[in-house]
C-alpha cells in the first residue's frame, strides 16, 4: 500500500485534475461519499446488538425482496436515531465534510453543519458544496456566532483541517477541536484528524482524537507513526478516483509493509525458497560477532534467531573466556574464539578471517565498548566482502566516527538496526528530534550513507538506500523487552544468509519478528510476560 506526504498528495491531485481531466469536484464528491459510507458503517456496528435480535425478521424480508438491492453502503435501519455534527473548515477538507453531510442526510441521518469561519469564506469546490447544502436546507451553525451543543449529537465528522494545514490549529479550529473531544462523542475524521501532521505524525495541542479516520486516495505517512497513529484511531483508506499509476510514478515513495507489499514489491525469488534437495550449505552461514562476559545472552539470542530464521549454519565469534560457559547452551551453534581476553582492536583480524568462509556478519549485540573499537569496526566494515548487519554497541562505535563518508563504501549490503536512541547518536540529533519525524530521519540517513536502515520502535521503519521506505504494522508492546533487538538482528542475518537482499531481509525480518511477538503473546496469554526467547520459539 502506497503512503504519501501532503506535497506528494497535492501533486497527485493536480495531475489527476489537469493531466487526466477528472474534475476536482468529482474527487471531492467521491471523498465525501466515502466518508458518509464509513459513518454509516460505524453507526451500523454501534447498533449491531439490536440488529442481531431483529436479524431473523430482516433476513426473511430480504428474501422476499428478491435480488433488487438498494445502495446498501448508504442504508441505515432506523437512521432517525442518529444526529451528526459536521465540522467544516474553509478549505477542501471542509468541502469533503459538506459532501458527506449531503449523503448522510440522504440516508436519513440528521446532520448539522458547523462552520469554523463564516461560510462566505469558502472558495472553489468548497463554496459549491456550501451552496448545495444550503439549497437542500441542511441546518448550519457558525462557530462564534451560534451556540453549538456538541454533546447533543450522536457523532461528529471532523472536516476542519486536512493536508493543507500548517502548524498548530489556530483560533476557531483549536476551539472546535477541543469542544469535539470534550463532547465524548464518536469522531470520524476526514482524511486526517485535525491537528495531526500528515507527514510526520506529530500532534498539536489540541488535536482531534478520532474513532475512525477516512483517509482519502492514499495513506498519509503521519497516520502510521505515533502519536498521529493514536489520534487517528482505526484508519480506512478510500479510493476517490486518483489513478494509482500516478502514485507509483512518484520518487521516494513509502509503503505500508503489508503481506501484499511483501509478496509484491519485495517478492523473494523462488530460487531462494527451501528446495527439496537443499543441504545446510544451501541456506547460508551466518557469523555472529557479539556478546561479552557481562552480556553473553545477546550473542546467544542473536545466533539462535539466525538459525530459526532458516540459516543453514551459524558460527558465533566470541571472546575466548566466554566459550566454556556457552558450550552446550545451544548445541546447534558453532563457537569460535575471536579474542583472547575480552574484545580488543586486534580481534578484528580473527573476525575477518572467520568471515571469509561465511555469507553474512551480524555484529554488535552485547559487544560492549573497548579501546579503539571504532578502528575495529572500520576494518570489518571496509574489509569484509559479505553483507553486514550492524546493531547495538557497533552502532555506537559508528556514531563516534568522525565521518562515515571517509570510510570505504561497502559493496555488499549493509543493514543498520538502531532504536531511536542509537539513531539519534548516528544522526547527531536528540531522540526527540528523531521521533518527531521518524520516516524523514530514517530515509535521510539511509540515502546519504547508502545503507538499509531499520529504525526500531512501534511502527518500525525500513529505509532503503534508494529513498524508499516501508512501515511495519506487526508486533506489540510486549516486545519492548531486553534481547528483542538481538533477536531481530539474528533474524535479518539469517535471511541475508539465504540470499535475500538487504532490503528484503530487513523488511521480512521486521515483519516476521513482529508476527512472532504476536504469536508469542497469544501463547503466553498476555503480552506483558513476553521475553526475547519466546520470540525465537515463535518464529
Ligand atoms: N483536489 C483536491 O485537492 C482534493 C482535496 N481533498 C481534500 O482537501 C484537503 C486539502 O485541502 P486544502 O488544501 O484546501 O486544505 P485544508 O482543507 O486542509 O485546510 C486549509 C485551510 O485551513 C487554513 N489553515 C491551514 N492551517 C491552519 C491552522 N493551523 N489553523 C487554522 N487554519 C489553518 C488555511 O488557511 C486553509 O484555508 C485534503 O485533506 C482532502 O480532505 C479532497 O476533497 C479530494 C480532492
Ligand atoms: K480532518
Amino acid at each position: 500500500m502506497y503512503m504519501v506526504t501532503s506535497a506528494q498528495m497535492r501533486e497527485l491531485d493536480r495531475r489527476t485534475i489537469e493531466e487526466i481531466g477528472i474534475p476536482s469536484a468529482a474527487l471531492m464528491e467521491n471523498a465525501g461519499r466515502a466518508i458518509a459510507e464509513e459513518v454509516i458503517r460505524l453507526c451500523r456496528e454501534r447498533n449491531m446488538s439490536r440488529q442481531v435480535d431483529e436479524a431473523r425478521g430482516s433476513f426473511l424480508e430480504r428474501e422476499l425482496r428478491g435480488s433488487i438491492r438498494g445502495d446498501e453502503a448508504l442504508e441505515l435501519e432506523q437512521p432517525g436515531r442518529e444526529h451528526w455534527l459536521i465540522l467544516a473548515g474553509k478549505g477542501n477538507n471542509g468541502g469533503d465534510g459538506l459532501v458527506a453531510a449531503r449523503y448522510l442526510r440522504e440516508a436519513g441521518v440528521g446532520v448539522t453543519v458547523v462552520y469554523a469561519l463564516p461560510p462566505e469564506q469558502l472558495q472553489g469546490d468548497g463554496a459549491l458544496q456550501r451552496d448545495a447544502a444550503a439549497r437542500l436546507g441542511i441546518p448550519l451553525l457558525v462557530h462564534g456566532r451560534d451556540a453549538v451543543d456538541y454533546a447533543a449529537c450522536t457523532g461528529i465528522v471532523d472536516a476542519l483541517l486536512g493536508t493543507g494545514a500548517h502548524g498548530e490549529p489556530r483560533g476557531a479550529y483549536a476551539d472546535m477541536i477541543a469542544a469535539a473531544n470534550a463532547s465524548g462523542r464518536m469522531i470520524v475524521s476526514a482524511d486526517i484528524p485535525s491537528g495531526v501532521d500528515a507527514d510526520t505524525g506529530e500532534v498539536s495541542q489540541p488535536c482531534i482524537a478520532a474513532r475512525l479516520t477516512v483517509c482519502l486516495a492514499f495513506l498519509k505517512r503521519g497516520l502510521t507513526q505515533y502519536p498521529g497513529a493514536e489520534a487517528a484511531g482505526e484508519v480506512v483508506v478510500r479510493s476517490i478516483g486518483i489513478p494509482s499509476e500516478l502514485c507509483g510514478q512518484q520518487e521516494g515513495l513509502a509503503y505500508l509493509l503489508t503481506e501484499g507489499t511483501l509478496r509484491g514489491r519485495l517478492r523473494v525469488d523462488a530460487a531462494r525458497r527451501r528446495s527439496p534437495d537443499g543441504h545446510k550449505g544451501t541456506y547460508g552461514h551466518v557469523l555472529v560477532a557479539a556478546g561479552s562476559p557481562r552480556m553473553s545472552g545477546a550473542g546467544l539470542l542473536c545466533s539462535r534467531a539466525a538459525l530459526r530464521a532458516g540459516s543453514g549454519l551459524v558460527t558465533w565469534a566470541l571472546p575466548a573466556p566466554l566459550l566454556p560457559h556457552m558450550a552446550g547452551a545451544a548445541p546447534e551453534i558453532m563457537l569460535a574464539p575471536a579474542a583472547e581476553g575480552d574484545w580488543d582492536a586486534a580481534s578484528a583480524t580473527s573476525v575477518l578471517q572467520l568471515a571469509e568462509s561465511r555469507d553474512v556478519i551480524a555484529i554488535g549485540p552485547g559487544l560492549g565498548r573497548f579501546e579503539k573499537d571504532g578502528e575495529w569496526l572500520r576494518r570489518i566494515w571496509e574489509q569484509s566482502q559479505c553483507p553486514l548487519v550492524v546493531d547495538a554497541d557497533a552502532l555506537n562505535m559508528l556514531a563516534d566516527r568522525t565521518d562515515l563518508s571517509a570510510w570505504k563504501t561497502r559493496r555488499a549490503d549493509t543493514v543498520l538496526t538502531p532504536h531511536p536512541g542509537e539513531m539519534a547518536r548516528l544522526a547527531g540529533l536528540s531522540t526527540k528530534e528523531i521521533q518527531r519525524d521518524r520516516i524523514g530521519a530514517a530515509v535521510k540517513y539511509a540515502t546519504v550513507n547508502r545503507v538499509t536502515l531499520v529504525l526500531k520502535g512501534a511502527r518500525t521503519i525500513i529505509a532503503a538506500p534508494d529513498g524508499s521506505a516501508y512501515v511495519n504494522m506487526t508486533g506489540n508492546a510486549g516486545m519492548a523487552t531486553g534481547g528483542s533487538g538481538d533477536v531481530l538482528t539474528g533474524i535479518i542475518a539469517g535471511l541475508l544468509a539465504q540470499g535475500l537482499t538487504g532490503l528484503q531481509a530487513a523488511a521480512y525480518g521486521v515483519y516476521l519478528h513482529g508476527l512472532a511477538g504476536e504469536t508469542a503473546a497469544a501463547r503466553r496469554g498476555h503480552m506483558s510476560s513476553l521475553i526475547a526467547g519466546d520470540l525465537i520459539e515463535a518464529l
